[in-house]
């Protein structure tokens, strides 16, 4: 059985004044429950002051992206090693912001993994299909081959986590229903079973993320393959979030 993780995606959102969300977020937090991991991935900008606010709890903080070298002359961006330096444990890499944004590939993602990995980070590797997949019926092809695709060759199955969010639940209040999220999380883990084997895939934390919110989280929470949540909106307050956390299973 997977760890569960719950864990926040501020995207570009957060200034200074938001560490109180963070120091609320620790306080309340304390030492956290057992086999429950949660994580708040902020702006580097907000990085390392996170990392002091979270100090003394079980929360732990994670960046957004990060760049496949280690260093050099890549203006404007930050390695995996910087924000392991900044007190990051975790880092998204391949969110569908990102892919459309920056023109990220599944080869990117997989590289951005591999760095995060180099620098002792764990990649959360973000994949799901957009709103035309869907009605296509091309879902369960399509997160099939950005599993294929995003994940490093050398990666074992206890170093990475999965998240699924369908572009079309992001920021939309539309969540996918229950039956959806279970068909394309079985699919996940059979497809991660294909590739390492049963039982590591089993132990592969898959989250869920698109509009969770504390009032649809317990019964998102609930279903079998899903170890978690990636929270956006949510995760900006720190009463929503707990209340979200609150519910992990
Ligand atoms: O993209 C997300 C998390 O990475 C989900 O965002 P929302 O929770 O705001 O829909």
């Amino acid at each position: 059985m997977a760890r569960t993780l719950i864990a926040g995606n501020w995207k570009m959102n957060g200034l200074k004044e938001s560490l109180g969300e963070i120091r609320t977020v620790a306080s309340e937090l304390g030492n956290g429950r057992e086999g429950v991991e949660v994580l708040l991935c902020v702006p580097a900008t907000l990085l390392a002051l996170a990392a002091e606010a979270a100090e003394g709890s079980a929360l732990k903080v994670g960046g957004e992206t990060c760049h496949t070298a280690a260093s050099g002359a890549h203006t404007g961006d930050i390695s995996a090693e910087m924000l392991a330096d900044a007190g990051a444990s975790h880092v998204i890499v391949g969110h569908s912001e990102r892919r459309m944004d920056h023109a990220e590939t599944n080869e990117t993602v997989a590289a951005q993994a591999e760095a995060a990995l180099r620098a002792g980070l764990t990649p959360i590797i973000c994949i799901g299909e957009s709103l035309e997949q869907r009605k296509a019926g091309e879902t369960l092809g399509f997160v099939a081959s950005q599993i294929e695709g995003s994940i490093p060759a050398g990666a074992d199955a206890e170093q990475i986590v999965i998240a699924y969010e369908p572009i079309w639940a992001i920021g939309t209040g539309e969540v996918a229903s229950v039956e959806q999220i279970d068909e394309v999380h079985r699919a996940i883990r059979a497809r991660l079973g294909e590739r390492f084997g049963p039982e590591k895939a089993d132990l592969i934390p898959l989250l869920y993320g698109g509009s969770m919110k504390p009032d649809n989280a317990g019964e998102i929470l609930a279903v079998d393959d899903v170890n978690g949540g990636l929270i956006g909106g949510a995760s900006l307050k720190a009463a929503d979030f707990l209340a979200i956390y609150a519910q992990a299973k």
